[in-house]
């Protein structure tokens, strides 16, 4: 046998690494009511004296991947997110020293930016006092969608957005719902709600004797009615939360009679760290992709028939 009982056949280990990969860890710091929101998706890569776990199978070298998971949420808290660069150095620094077998430690980092959502009343530019301080939208652009249909005599539009990115990260709660025997959901009194918002909605222009719309304007408008009620809706729910932004858009937008919704809950659980003996003061979220409560509706101008189908995904 050879020092690292390597077996005696004519096999070798190459590189190899290890570690947890894309823990979304959402990181809210409240400065009073005005929040700041970090959020990435960090990839742990460690490696160093690791041929024995290959070779035998001993562990006695191995920091499991969910240590280093509970490290990258824990020091979240312990020490912020100044930065991504900042804080991969900090877990780096942290992996190589702490553990003699660990010699490199490869951390990578993919951060998504959000911008505050415009107070309402303010124009698209404003900054400052005319932003909301706890909701946003994801940076980069949302898709604009458009369907025209004609049959000789009369015109359907019906235009919309999707992947537009949203989070409250307070001012929504979820509470009083159904409890039966599978029911193992807490009430929530403080949650972030966040959602990829894909919307449709139909214009009552139907035939060419009509004056069309100004479509670039009621698109923004439209746009900016929607940000602005998922801003200033109190939620006690996302279905609440729909129906506000629907009815807001009808409230404002004559030319607009429908508007449906495919609304994604992008659930933010709160991490537990009291085993770290750290308290989670609502700061530290893992991020889930799925699965996803999906919230879906339609919300119309008194007295209109629906039209927009309800699967979003074909149209
Ligand atoms: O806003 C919500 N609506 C629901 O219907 C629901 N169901 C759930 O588990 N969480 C939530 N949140």
């Amino acid at each position: 046998m050879t020092v690292n009982s390597r077996p005696a056949h004519p096999v070798m280990l190459g590189q190899n690494q290890y570690g947890k990969a894309e823990n979304r860890v959402v990181k809210i710091t409240r400065d009073g009511a005005t929040h700041h929101i970090k959020d990435l998706n960090v990839s742990v890569a460690l490696s160093g004296d690791m041929d024995e776990v290959h070779y035998s199978g001993s562990n006695a070298n191995v920091l499991p991947t969910d240590t280093t998971k509970n490290t990258v949420f824990a020091f979240a808290k312990e020490h912020g997110i100044e930065s991504a660069e900042q804080f991969g150095i900090h877990l780096a620094r942290h992996f190589v020293t702490s553990q003699q077998p660990i010699h490199r430690a490869r951390i990578r980092i993919e951060e998504y930016a959000w911008e505050r959502i415009a107070a309402s009343g303010a124009d698209s530019q404003s900054i400052g006092a005319d932003e909301a301080r706890h909701s946003f939208v994801r940076k980069g652009q949302e898709t604009r969608l458009t369907q025209i249909t004609y049959d000789g005599s009369s015109w359907e539009v019906i235009s919309g957005l999707k992947d537009l990115t949203v989070m409250n990260s307070t001012d929504s709660e979820f509470w009083g719902y159904v409890k039966d025997k599978y029911t193992t959901l807490q009430e929530a009194y403080d949650r972030i709600l966040a959602t990829s918002v894909s919307a449709r909605w139909r214009f009552n222009w139907t035939d060419d004797e009509q004056k069309a719309p100004d479509w670039e304007k009621s698109y923004e408008q439209t746009r900016k009615h929607m940000l602005e009620a998922f801003a200033e809706t109190y939620s006690l729910s996302l279905q609440q939360t729909l129906y506000q932004m629907g009815s807001r858009i009808i409230d404002n937008r004559s030319e607009i009679d429908e508007v449906r919704f495919s609304l994604p809950n992008k659930h933010h659980f709160l991490v537990d760290l009291e085993p770290f003996g750290l308290k989670n003061d609502n700061e530290v979220y893992f991020a889930a992709d799925r699965p996803y409560g999906l919230i879906e509706g339609t919300i119309l101008r008194d007295g209109c028939e629906p039209k927009i189908p309800a699967d979003l995904t074909n149209l």
